[in-house]
Order: C-alpha cells, then sequence, then structure tokens
C-alpha cells in the first residue's frame, strides 16, 4: 500500500475503551457469534468508577477461561447502564404533527397520511446526552454534545457525521429549523474540540470522519432561513475542517499528462488497530496475516474505509470478494473530492455574504483548481463517467504521475456523484451533449434497478456493493440529474425518485418501519449483507423520502403501491 513521509500518528486508545473491548472479547467467548453485537459492549455506560468495575470484572469466575453465563449477566447488571441510557429521550421543541404547507405538492391521500408518519419519526429519534455524561465523562464513550440530535436508529444511537446531511434536509421539509441547526451546532463542537467532525459522537471514532457535508448543511438551513449570524458562527469551523482535509495525511499530488500538479484529497484514518465497535470483527478478518505489521496496515484500511462513509464495498477492495484486499488509503476517490469542491463554493459564498472578499477569492481560487483535477485526473471520455484513481506506485513519492489505466473502471454509484454538483464540477455540464452522453452511459451502466440505484455490480455479499440501494447515493444522482439543466435528465430523476419512494412505502407497509438500506432488484424488498444486522428507524431514509416527495410531489392518481 502507499507510504510516504507523512505523519500517520494514531490516535491513542482510552482507558474507557480498551476496558470494554476487553469485555466485548469476553462476551463472544461466552455468548458465542449467533445475535452477538460488538458495538453493545463499547456503547456500555458505567454505573461505577472504571477501576472497581475493573477490578470486579477480573474476579469473575472462569470455566475454561471462559466466563459462565451467568456471572456474565450479573455483572453487566451490577456495573453497567444498558447502552443508550446515557442518550436520553427529548422532545424536539420546533416539531408539530401537521407543519404548516407540509409538501404542498403530495396530493394522494394515502402519500400524505405516510409522509405526516415519516414525518412524525423525528420524535422517535430526537435525543440529548444525559447529564451523567457531562458529570463522569470518563465513564462513557458518548461525547458531551452541547445540544439535542437527531439519531440514525437501532444500533446507531449516536449522531452520524454524513447521515445528518440527510437528516437535516428531511427536517427543513418538516420545517424543524431549529433541530437542524442544533445538529450543526454540534458538529461545529466536535470540530472546534478535534479539528474534523467525528464519524460519529463517540470517543472511539475520533480517529477518523465521514464524508464532508458539514458545509452543505449549512447552506441548506441558510438557504431556507437567510440566517447570516448562524452561518458568521459556523465559518471558521468550516474552514478548520477544510484544513484537515487538504492537508496532511489526506492529501495527494498528482501531475497530469500536460505536466500540471493537482493537489486532490483521500480518505485516511490514524488508526491501525481493531476498530473498537467492532474488534471482534476486525480481529478475525485480520488472522490471515501472519506478522504484526501487515495486520496493522489491514486495520489501517478498515479504518478508513469507515471514513468513507462506504464500509464496506468491492470499491475499496483489489479483489472484490476478499477483504483483506482493502486499499481505500490507495484510492483518490471521486466522491470525496465532490464534495470538497462543494466545500469550496460553499465557504467562497459564505465568505462572499459575510462581507471577506479575500476568503471569497481564496477558496473561489481552490474551488478552480479542484474543478480542473476533478476533470483531469477522474473524468474518462470513453465511458462518459468520473473513475476513482488507485496510486499503484510502491515507492514513496511526493507527486504522482498520472497514468489513464489507474482510473478504476469498474462500475459504482459514485462514478455518478460528481453530477450532483453539475453545472460545475468538471466544466461538462456548460455543454449539452456531454449532459446527454452522461445519461446514456448511466442509463447503460447496469445502476439503474427496478426499485433505485444500486451500489455497486459486484454481488459479494458487503453491504455497499449489489444489490443494495442507500437513501443518500439515490439523492446525489436525483438531485444532480434533476438540477442538470436538461429535459431529459430531469424525467430521470422522477423517475428515480418515483422507484425509490415506491419501495420505502412498501417496505414501510409491510415492516412498520423505515430503513437503513433496501435491496433495490425488486420493490419493497429490504437490503442486507455487511457485518451487522440490518437497521431500522431511519434517520437519512426518512429525511431523503421527505426531500424527494417535496421536490417531485405526488399527483392524485399516481399509485402508490409496488408496479411488479
Ligand atoms: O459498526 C460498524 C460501522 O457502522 C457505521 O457505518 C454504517 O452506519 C453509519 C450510520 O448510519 C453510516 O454512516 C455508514 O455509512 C454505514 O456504513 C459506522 O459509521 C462505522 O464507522 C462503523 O465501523
Amino acid at each position: 500500500s502507499y507510504s510516504c513521509t507523512v505523519d500517520d500518528r494514531t490516535y491513542s486508545t482510552t482507558p474507557l475503551v480498551s476496558f470494554l473491548q476487553r469485555l466485548q472479547s469476553e462476551a463472544l467467548k461466552t455468548l458465542g457469534p449467533s445475535s452477538f453485537d460488538p458495538k453493545f459492549y463499547v456503547d456500555l455506560p458505567l454505573k461505577k468508577d472504571l477501576s472497581l468495575t475493573e477490578a470486579a470484572f477480573w474476579k469473575l469466575p472462569r470455566v475454561k477461561g471462559i466466563i459462565p453465563e451467568k456471572y456474565l449477566r450479573r455483572f453487566l447488571e451490577a456495573y453497567f447502564d444498558d447502552a443508550g441510557d446515557d442518550m436520553v429521550y427529548t422532545e424536539p421543541e420546533d416539531f408539530v404533527p401537521e407543519p404548516v404547507e407540509f409538501l404542498p405538492k403530495v396530493l394522494n391521500p394515502k402519500v400524505r397520511v405516510w409522509a405526516l408518519e415519516v414525518h412524525s419519526l423525528w420524535k422517535n429519534l430526537s435525543r440529548r446526552v444525559s447529564d451523567n455524561v457531562k458529570k463522569y465523562p470518563e465513564r462513557h464513550t458518548l461525547l458531551p454534545l452541547p445540544e439535542p440530535v437527531i439519531i440514525p436508529g437501532s444500533r446507531f444511537k449516536e449522531v452520524y457525521y454524513w447521515d445528518s446531511y440527510w437528516i437535516i434536509r428531511g427536517l427543513l421539509v418538516s420545517k424543524m429549523y431549529d433541530t437542524a441547526k442544533e445538529i450543526v451546532n454540534n458538529l461545529v463542537w466536535l470540530v472546534d474540540a478535534y479539528g474534523h467532525v467525528l464519524n460519529g459522537a463517540r470517543v472511539y471514532y475520533a480517529n477518523r470522519s465521514q464524508p464532508p457535508l458539514l458545509s452543505s448543511m449549512v447552506m441548506e438551513i441558510y438557504t431556507r432561513t437567510g440566517d447570516l449570524e448562524f452561518v458568521r458562527k459556523s465559518l471558521p469551523s468550516l474552514m478548520k475542517e477544510y484544513t484537515f482535509w487538504i492537508s496532511g495525511i489526506h492529501k495527494v499530488m498528482i501531475r497530469d499528462l500536460h505536466g500540471h500538479k493537482h493537489s486532490l484529497s483521500r480518505y485516511y484514518a490514524r488508526w491501525n488497530k481493531p476498530r473498537p465497535e467492532s474488534a471482534t470483527i476486525d480481529v478475525e478478518s485480520a488472522s490471515k496475516f501472519l506478522n504484526d505489521s501487515d495486520k496493522e496496515a489491514f486495520y489501517r484500511e478498515v479504518a478508513s474505509t469507515a471514513e468513507t462513509g462506504w464500509d464496506f464495498s468491492s470499491r475499496w477492495m483489489s479483489n472484490s470478494f476478499d477483504l483483506s484486499t482493502l486499499s481505500t488509503t490507495s484510492i483518490v476517490p471521486v466522491d470525496l473530492n465532490t464534495y470538497l469542491y462543494k466545500v469550496e463554493l460553499d465557504i467562497a459564498f459564505f465568505a462572499q455574504q459575510l462581507g471577506d472578499i479575500k476568503t471569497h477569492e481564496k477558496f473561489f481560487k481552490a474551488s478552480k483548481a479542484r474543478q480542473f483535477a476533478i476533470r483531469s485526473i477522474f473524468w474518462n471520455a470513453e465511458m462518459n463517467q468520473w473513475l476513482d484513481y488507485w496510486i499503484r506506485s510502491k515507492d514513496c513519492e511526493d507527486v504522482h504521475q498520472f497514468e489513464a489505466r489507474n482510473q478504476n473502471d469498474r462500475i459504482f454509484a459514485s462514478n455518478f456523484i460528481p453530477m450532483w454538483n453539475w453545472k460545475h464540477a468538471s466544466g461538462l455540464g456548460e455543454n449539452n451533449i456531454m449532459v446527454e452522453r452522461i445519461l446514456e452511459s448511466f442509463q447503460k451502466s447496469g445502476l439503474l434497478q427496478p426499485a433505485g440505484i444500486v451500489t455497486s455490480l459486484s454481488n459479494n455479499g458487503q453491504q455497499w456493493d449489489f444489490p443494495n440501494g442507500w437513501s443518500p447515493l439515490q439523492h446525489l444522482i436525483i438531485e444532480g440529474l434533476s438540477n442538470s439543466g436538461s429535459k431529459a435528465g430531469w424525467e430521470l430523476a422522477q423517475d428515480i425518485a418515483v422507484r425509490w419512494i415506491r419501495t420505502n412505502y412498501a417496505a414501510y407497509n409491510t415492516t412498520g418501519a423505515m430503513h437503513e438500506k433496501y435491496d433495490v432488484k425488486g420493490c419493497g424488498k429490504v437490503g442486507g449483507g455487511g457485518e451487522y444486522k440490518p437497521q431500522t428507524g431511519f434517520g437519512w431514509s426518512n429525511g431523503v423520502v421527505l426531500a424527494l416527495l417535496e421536490e417531485f410531489g405526488w399527483p392524485f392518481d399516481r399509485d402508490i403501491e409496488c408496479r411488479s
């Protein structure tokens, strides 16, 4: 893998996380792998101090090295609150059962009733950090966020970075502007404390971030509310977060065939150990590596893949069926650089609104440079798609020489994510013929399935692969298509939105829940695969359904039931 003279120091773990990880591994020995969720153990809040808890743990009886189930359960009850007890329910103050002017274009009565139910799910997912966390922070892996949040749901009991963007998109449809601002204030608090937004608000997520969408959250809120003071308060943290992504281990320089040097970014976690929330799984996956440095390199790739938000996917593997070939830190991803291009444009815009012309010019210039880089390094004119770039060179190089064969020509939904910034990202959007070619390439790609856009074409059991479709990817591509300026693009966007809304509705009717992911091979099927049981709730799916219903509406006479 790519190894350069970068500062790739790792975060140190905390005594609490080390202990909970030990408990997790002992619990697996006691309870066995069926229905075992390792995250449960590292989320347990301590009732007493760590030293007392540890002392009691070491005194537990062991039979052939294993703690009998009865003693383990008694210990858990005596020394821990339940996972999630430190995130308490709080009524969102700006929630009303039917907001004024709610989804005026949704005319079909069944869809309206359902949309109001989805809207009401914000109440189920609303939480604030308990006072106990603030009083005894050393007893919790949960971070003491200052304001209420909306969580994704089920096992994801804490705020997540990129999930929050689509949660906010939905909250804005629900006219819950204060709740939306509170989420951003929490993420800004994380930037101020750590220099970046954490993957999620747990101490064990500090070693990595997730796709950078904080500026987009601020932009969406500003567009709806016109609250310039909110922008003024957030801007310094947006600039701080930007530095995290464009420097140090995240930065990659590539020289194109004309000799231009481009500065792009990659995902790279400051971690080379098992992820605490999945440590038992990671240790097992790493067991095929014989020496410690190979194991560490593998753990680094695993954590860096969690930073991508696509954990896990054939997109990051040189062999789609072998997780041990994860190579995330050697990949310069199309989507990450699309998001950073948006960060640059957003900061330039905010600075202009605030009269800071120097900052405006600096960030506008940076956006132009990245636009040029996206076109030079990712664009593939034969496929009419944007492709991830793999750094193949073994040796440390300050600037990598572009070679066309290093673009990854496998098909992923991410190959079309630059459409999200379509009018600017490649310069291609100004040219209608190119727009039509990209649309044609998308339609022929195999990504469009009966119930939405599939993540990849590889059916390998990973959750960010075939046949799963994810709400954020649907929304990014649909929004890109609908902003393409082409009639055919808008119609395709609406077609995908209708498929996606129908499948969410059908699954909701049969299961009573909104899901984290869906199987897009057929309408009403829920997703699967990956390392944990499929989750319900679910923040970003609720947000995307509401946002799509707002954009496209639902006519009175259009059926909501599955077509096939
Ligand atoms: O516990 C395993 C992994 O779970 C998270 O990833 C998945 O859920 C997140 C919350 O909805 C979502 O943001 C991410 O895209 C999903 O793949 C977590 O983010 C990972 O860090 C964690 O290892």
